[in-house]
């Protein structure tokens, strides 16, 4: 018994010992260029293959194998991916969703590069650097973490380097201002990156099936223990590892009765997973906390246009084509609607909600599991089902799952939602669709419904579905349900500020996610006839994600390009060619912005010769322009954009419609970032029909208390009522829609919709019966009629500006809550401003306007606010505040 204890225990180390080096590289990957390396696997896979080609095919020594691939091959393919793919992301100043679709891209080309080099079968003959024994393997690996883990300590602590990369880490702009040579810090990360990477496939290999999934998937897993590790501590990152296969080896021992024992054995072997999606389901927010739309890659929006019909039509036929091939086997075709179904339902997780979400693999898997067990009368409770109710009864069953993705989403964003998203795929795949007790006897003869056993008349009815998706997708694009979705994945916060349900919301995208994709998984099933787990393998959810950033996240169109190409080359060119296309195209994403569509609209969008279009098609043409340049559009001289200075202000009149007016208090407010208290026990009332301002140097507490008071941030101490009603404790949406409005430091308007779409938002999350009316009054009151139906994308700071503003006051709020409203404005439009929010004021809304710009303050406040150092230093009226000396002083001192 103590034997066996101690052999678990020594397999269990040499296991953690690999998770460890893993997450040694990743995190040093991670704090010296900001990028989780998703493609870590992917490069333990290719350097394993590449030490099996040197020593076994080409009979190199073993130890001169081992040399090149870990001094040579390895760290030369980080450095690579660092000068070809990452530093290019890092000089534009990419966002993180670009990123993480480039580790993405570099993780599917090398996979798919591997299975066309070396095939997709396991290959038992991996060279072993390390001798057979379970003492053997976990002294080698605990040696080298040893060693491997102290030379990244050390080499943190007391050298240049480190000293560089601690600086880098700490602020890259900063650091490369004082001379740092930021991209050298970045290629040794990414070369070291890779080194552990290499390291841990060649240790793996020889245990495990060395196959270009299987091993880079493993790998994949592993990067738990960094994730468990808040991507910082190396210490706690080798602690978490050993424990972990520690603990898999010891839960081998134990073997329950009846049902429990397959699931404690499915525990045991994926607890990397289980561990994965604990923590990032209940870890701290890894990454940038990022506030913008998640997926760049839109494609182009020119719905309804010539050319939009046109690409439809082509595809049409494209799709319609095997129903003219003679005889009736179409067992390739009949694949590619069903792949449609389900790249479209990423198209609206990711493409309309803007959420990641690469876990579609397993809700495609779980609605062909659930077809085929209804279909087969094996779903518990249920009877045996003709073959199209029990498609339709699976979907219904697979949409609430959805919630497994959509709850992490309420809370994650950015990579933490990408990590949460694929873990549950995985988790579905292992725990689910790859468990015997689950799938036995789906093997082979699922029966397709009656009447459409042949591949031709199955393939008409999957045409006839795929045709009921795209419709039931296309409505959820437009009117109110499109703008918010919209609104939603362009600026999270601001959809909250403009009164969207952001969590019912997302909660509603991954449910029409979940529920396609299993509709798609369905029709896949039976399509082929049979279940098999490995087409659901979590692999392509990662695969599939990519197909459809490249071809534009939010393109319907995009997503039956995707689905006949991935299909068909794989079909026609043999497995393995689809996925390295579809890598390479997500790596060259990084260096096209906008995407293929992009490069679409490159070829289409500057005819040789320039044809006059109509005034509808000009502002298309213009947006072409817009996303080509990515710069900052010039307003047409011929539309007047200027704010009203005093003639249209009686559209104000009646603009707050959330009832009788109301003040805004805030009670002993204390917030704290960590230690540092931001807002010190800050009492304020914001008075109706009152301009009220807020100012004090930079640092001094403004943001803060005004986020606490908007419901973004949730304060420490005291209380905020909206009138006589505690508001403390209700989130931001639920405010907007008891009258209170805001506007953003940032920026945050909608790039994807129109000036007009961006405050028709705003009016009708406010529930107002006349919600044209009310956008109508807006726009002509902040001066913006003429440009309203001109993208925002790219229209000038002091526009958006107004739009911004437009979208908060169409609301009818009976608070507006302006962080510096006047940033960006030139000196009439900041006039002219001014004048509308007097004007607001004079209707009976109550205004807190933070600001840096005092004279607005001294000209349009009636009561004034000082802070400095999170505490209320004058309150008063405005001249008087703005002369107090402490007020001075405060402003003095924070002169650098
Ligand atoms: N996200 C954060 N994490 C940690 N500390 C923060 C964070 N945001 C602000 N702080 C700190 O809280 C304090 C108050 O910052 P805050 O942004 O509220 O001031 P402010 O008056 O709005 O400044 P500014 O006018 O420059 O926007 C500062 O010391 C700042 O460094």
């Amino acid at each position: 018994m103590a034997s066996l204890t101690v052999d678990l225990t020594l397999a269990g180390i040499a296991v953690g010992g690999a998770a460890a080096l893993t997450g040694i590289g990743l995190v040093v990957t991670y704090r010296a260029t900001g990028v989780l390396n998703l493609a870590h696997g992917a490069i333990a896979t290719v350097t394993a293959y590449a030490l099996r080609e040197l020593a076994v095919v080409h009979g190199w020594p073993l130890w001169l194998a081992a040399a090149t691939c870990l001094g040579a091959i390895a760290p030369g393919l980080g450095l690579l991916l660092d000068r070809a793919v990452f530093r290019p992301l890092a000089a534009r100043d990419a966002g993180p969703a670009e990123t993480l679709v480039a580790t993405l891209g570099v993780f599917v080309t090398l996979v798919g590069a591997a299975y066309l080099l070396w095939g997709g079968g396991a290959r038992a003959d991996a060279p072993s650097l390390v001798p057979w024994g379970p003492v053997a393997q976990s002294v080698a690996a605990l040696s080298t973490v040893a060693v491997v883990g102290g030379a990244v300590a050390a080499v943190t602590r007391w050298t240049p380097y480190g000293v560089r990369l601690r600086a880098v880490v700490d602020d890259r702009r900063l650091a490369t201002l004082a001379g740092i040579d930021a991209d050298r810090v970045a290629a040794a990360g990414w070369a070291f990156g890779a080194f552990t990477a290499g390291l841990v496939g060649v240790l793996l290999a020889p245990f495990l099936r060395l196959d270009p999934y299987g091993l880079s998937l493993l790998v994949m897993e592993t990067m738990a223990v960094a994730v468990a590790a808040g991507m910082r501590s190396l210490p706690a990152v080798v602690a978490v590892a050993l424990a972990i296969g520690v603990g898999q080896s010891q839960l081998t021992r134990f073997h329950p009765q009846g049902w429990a024992e397959p699931l404690l054995q499915a525990v045991g072997a994926n607890l990397f997973v289980v561990a994965l999606l604990v923590a990032v389901v209940a870890g701290p927010q890894i990454g940038a906390s990022v506030t913008s739309g998640l997926v760049p890659v839109r494609g182009v929006t020119s719905r309804g246009s010539y050319r939009a019909y046109r690409s439809w039509a082509a595809c049409a036929v494209l799709f319609l084509l095997p129903l003219g091939f003679s005889g009736t086997d179409l067992s390739t075709s009949v694949q590619v609607p069903a792949m449609a179904v389900i790249l479209l339902s990423i198209v609206v997780v990711s493409g309309y909600g803007g959420q990641i979400s690469l876990g579609q693999a397993g809700y495609a898997g779980l609605g062909a599991l659930f077809t085929g067990l209804l279909a087969a009368g094996r779903f518990p409770g249920v009877p045996r089902l003709p073959g199209l109710a029990a498609l339709l009864v699976a979907v219904l069953l697979v949409a609430p799952l959805g919630l497994l993705t959509g709850g992490p989403a309420i809370r994650r964003r950015g990579l933490a939602l990408a990590l949460a998203t694929f873990a549950v795929g995985t988790a579905v795949s292992r725990f689910v669709l790859a468990q015997p007790y689950a799938t036995s006897g789906l093997g082979a003869g699922l029966p397709r419904p009656a009447g459409f056993s042949d591949d031709r008349a199955y393939y008409v009815l999957e045409l006839l579905l795929l045709g009921c998706v795209l419709a039931a997708v296309a409505t959820m694009r437009r009117g109110r349900l499109g703008r918010s979705l919209t609104a939603m994945g362009e600026h999270e916060p601001g959809a909250a500020a403009a009164g969207v349900r952001v969590p019912t919301l997302k909660i509603f995208t991954f449910v029409v996610g979940a529920a396609l994709a299993g509709l798609g998984g369905g029709m896949l099933g039976l399509g082929v006839q049979a279940f098999d787990p490995g087409t659901f393998d979590p692999l392509y959810g990662l695969l599939w994600f990519a197909a459809v950033v490249v071809f534009g996240t939010d393109s319907a169109l995009g997503a039956l390009i995707a689905a006949a190409l991935l299909v068909g080359l794989d079909s026609g060119t043999g497995e393995g060619v689809a996925t390295a296309v579809i890598g390479v195209l997500a790596i060259l994403l990084g260096r096209l912005p906008g995407g293929l569509a992009g490069l679409r609209t490159r070829f289409t969008a500057a005819p040789a010769v320039r044809v006059s279009l109509s005034p509808a098609g000009e502002r298309v043409r213009a947006r072409i322009a817009a996303r080509r340049t990515g710069a900052d559009r010039p307003v047409p001289a011929r539309h007047s954009v200027s704010l009203p200075r005093d003639g249209r202000l009686g559209a104000v009149k009646g603009t707050a419609r959330h009832g009788p007016a109301v003040r805004l208090t805030a009670r002993h407010l204390t917030y704290a970032y960590g230690g540092n208290t931001a807002v010190d026990d800050v009492d304020i009332v914001v008075p109706p029909g009152r301009v009220t301002a807020l100012i004090g140097p930079n640092g001094a507490g403004k943001s803060t208390l005004f986020h606490c008071l908007c419901g973004t941030l949730r304060p420490g101490g005291g209380q905020v009522l909206l009138g006589g009603r505690d508001v403390t404790r209700l989130s931001a949406h639920a405010r907007s829609r008891l009258g209170l409005a805001r506007t953003f430091q940032q920026l945050a308007v909608f790039p994807g919709l129109t000036i007009a779409e961006n405050i028709h938002v705003g009016a009708e999350q406010g529930r107002r019966p006349d919600v044209s009316a009310a956008t109508d009054r807006t726009l002509r009151l902040l001066g913006l009629d003429q440009v309203r139906d001109e993208p925002a994308a790219g229209l000038p700071t002091g526009l958006l500006r107004r739009a911004e503003l437009g979208r908060a006051i169409a609301a009818g709020p009976r608070v507006l809550l302006l962080d510096e409203p006047a940033a960006g404005l030139d000196e009439a439009e900041v006039a002219a401003l001014g004048t509308v929010l007097r004007a607001l004021a004079a209707d009976g809304m109550a205004l807190l306007l933070v600001e840096h710009d005092l004279e607005l303050v001294g000209g349009i406040a009636d009561f004034g606010y000082a802070m400095a150092g999170g505490r209320l230093l004058a309150a008063g009226p405005p001249a008087a505040v703005l002369t107090d000396p402490r007020v001075q002083r405060a402003y003095a001192e924070a002169l650098p």
